[in-house]
């Protein structure tokens, strides 16, 4: 048996990714800022947890070769099918493989935050149990399922809620936490908003680099230095 809880990652193709930015972005800044935050997210992953297994989700052969780049393992869907869908062939896979837990994490968290990941992980006692990270929109930005296949997912629209039901309902025990950067995921144009005022207000360097995504006239080289940092008009 495996005590890491597995680290799953879902995917979905970059060019059908973020279509609730379609007001603000273009179908290219779409995907390049989908396949971004992917990016940072194996990367961060690869370099904080090193010592969780990670399994990517997805039916893209592109983002599989990406996911392995970045020594995670890959589970091909046969297409996108949902996020649900996604987690609950992650959690057969992870039961097949061994691993007491699974803890997914979409590829669309703006900040990644190790505390925070290691505190979730932290409130996790082992033995059945789900820990549900509640997004600020109500989703789920993170979910421990211990074991992988505890339960149904119920991803989308005040999934938070629907999750811890969920485990109420099969007496598991369950734990909502709530974790400033892990709840912050970018879907909607408001998002988008929240994360120029932010990087307007402390951009840090990572975060700065993300506006350049979809702000085409500013490439990284030509960004001022943080002193003197203005968004473009
Ligand atoms: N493998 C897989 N991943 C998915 C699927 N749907 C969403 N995801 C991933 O789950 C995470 C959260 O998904 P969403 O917030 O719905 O992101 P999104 O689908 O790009 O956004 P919208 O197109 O605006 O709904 C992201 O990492 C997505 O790539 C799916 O059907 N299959
Ligand atoms: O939180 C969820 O259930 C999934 O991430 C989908 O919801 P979102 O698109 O609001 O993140």
């Amino acid at each position: 048996m495996n005590h890491y809880p597995l680290i799953v990652i879902p995917i979905k193709a970059f060019d059908l990714a973020k279509t609730r930015l379609g007001e603000r972005l273009s179908p290219d800044h779409r995907s390049r800022l989908a396949q971004r935050l992917c990016e940072r997210t194996l990367s961060f992953l690869a370099r904080h947890f090193p010592e969780h297994d990670r399994l990517v989700v997805t039916a893209s052969a592109s983002i599989g070769d990406l996911a392995m780049a970045h020594g995670a393992q890959v589970l091909e869907e046969p297409g996108v099918d949902g996020l649900s869908q996604a987690a609950s062939r992650a959690a057969a896979w992870a039961r097949r493989h061994g691993y007491e837990s699974q803890l997914l994490i979409p590829a669309d968290i703006v900040q990644l935050d190790e505390q925070e990941i290691r505190r979730l992980l932290a409130s996790f006692s082992g033995g059945p149990g789900v820990v549900i990270c509640q997004a600020n929109d109500g989703g789920t930005n993170a979910l421990l399922t211990a074991p992988p296949d505890a339960m149904v997912f119920h991803f989308g629209l005040d999934s938070a809620a629907a999750h811890y039901a969920e485990a109420r309902r099969r007496a598991l025990p369950c734990r909502v936490l709530k974790l400033k950067n892990l709840s912050f995921d970018l879907d909607t144009p408001t998002d988008l908003s929240t994360l120029e005022a932010l990087i307007q207000g402390n951009g840090s360097e990572t975060l700065q680099e993300l506006k350049t995504l979809w702000t085409p006239c500013m490439t990284p080289s030509e960004m001022a230095p943080r002193a003197a940092w203005r968004t473009t008009p």
